[in-house]
């Protein structure tokens, strides 16, 4: 690991409490010329909420997508659910960044949140099926999306959308959830509510969480830790351990504030006005 990697390489789980659910090891991802990120060390415990934090291009997705078995690392190793990273594993619930369906598209809510369901682990019987059915309503409803959940997904919001999207992931009980960016375009009550319902699958199931996002804090009270990554450069470790001026001064390389308000983090002086930790007053 360089000098410039300041990441803590701390194991998230203590030997003989299990496999991590996420371990990434001197991990590096380069797009041609371009490192996004090197000597990434990264465990994440059952059960543990990570939010992966960074300014625009610094390499939160591709790092989703190195998880998802989409994209290959150039050094290092991956895994996951205790096996290497690979595509359409069951074990995995993704919330991909969002982009609004067409309106074209006629499949229903209901069904898109069916297809986060396994369907060998049901089988085709009537209790498959109706246990297939249980457990999709459950989903729709945590999500509060039964009301629509017969139209077609085309005709709805993008907030409406992303609540099923959230369903979809979370309706085969997976060990690991992905999620990008996944408070886009809700309303805060559903920020919160979707939050929750993400860090209830940690807690309950013991699934490792990773969540991107620009806003940290409609998840501050929930996050175990933080991974930040700028410019190449990374910090992992608690959100105090992260989110103060000397550390993010020292990853940006520029003076950056960050204050306590009401218990909501500001963050001052990072990427001008558009900086992804949003003031007291957003979100
Ligand atoms: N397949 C690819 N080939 C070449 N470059 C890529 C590829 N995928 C992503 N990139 C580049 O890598 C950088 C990181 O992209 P990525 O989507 O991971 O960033 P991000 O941190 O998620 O950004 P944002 O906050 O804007 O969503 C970007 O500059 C992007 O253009």
């Amino acid at each position: 690991m360089t000098p410039e990697q300041l990441a803590d390489t701390a194991p998230a789980v203590e030997a003989g409490t299990g496999s991590p659910a996420v371990s990434l090891r001197d991990a590096t991802l380069a797009y041609g010329e371009r490192t996004l990120w090197s000597g990434l060390d990264l465990d994440v415990a059952p059960g543990e909420f990570v939010a992966v934090l960074g300014p625009n291009g610094s390499g939160k997705t591709s790092l989703l997508r190195v998880l998802l078995g989409l994209q290959e690392l150039n050094a290092g190793s991956v895994h996951i659910g205790g096996g290497p990273a690979r595509r359409g594993s069951d074990r995995i619930g993704y919330i991909p960044q969002q982009r609004a369906l067409d309106a074209n598209v006629t499949v229903r809510g209901r069904d898109l949140v069916g297809l986060g369901l396994d369907g060998h682990r049901w089988g085709l019987g009537f209790s498959g099926r109706r246990e297939r059915k249980r457990r999709v309503a459950d989903a729709l409803r945590a999500v509060e999306a039964t009301e629509y959940a017969a139209m077609p997904v085309g005709l709805l919001s993008g907030g409406e959308q992303q609540r099923l999207r959230v369903a979809q992931a979370l309706v085969g009980d997976p060990s690991v959830l992905l999620c990008d960016e996944p408070l886009l375009s809700l309303d805060l009550a559903h920020q919160r509510k979707v939050s929750r319902l993400i860090a209830e699958q940690a807690r309950r199931s013991g699934a490792g969480v990773l969540f991107v996002t620009h806003e940290i804090n409609p998840v501050l009270p929930l996050v175990d830790r933080v991974l930040y990554l700028v410019d190449g450069r990374f910090r992992i470790g608690t959100p105090d351990e992260v989110m103060n001026s000397g550390t993010l001064s020292e990853l940006y390389r520029t003076d950056i504030e960050v204050a306590r308000v009401g218990g909501r983090l500001v963050v001052a002086g990072a990427e001008d006005d558009d900086h992804h930790v949003l003031g007291a007053g957003e979100a």
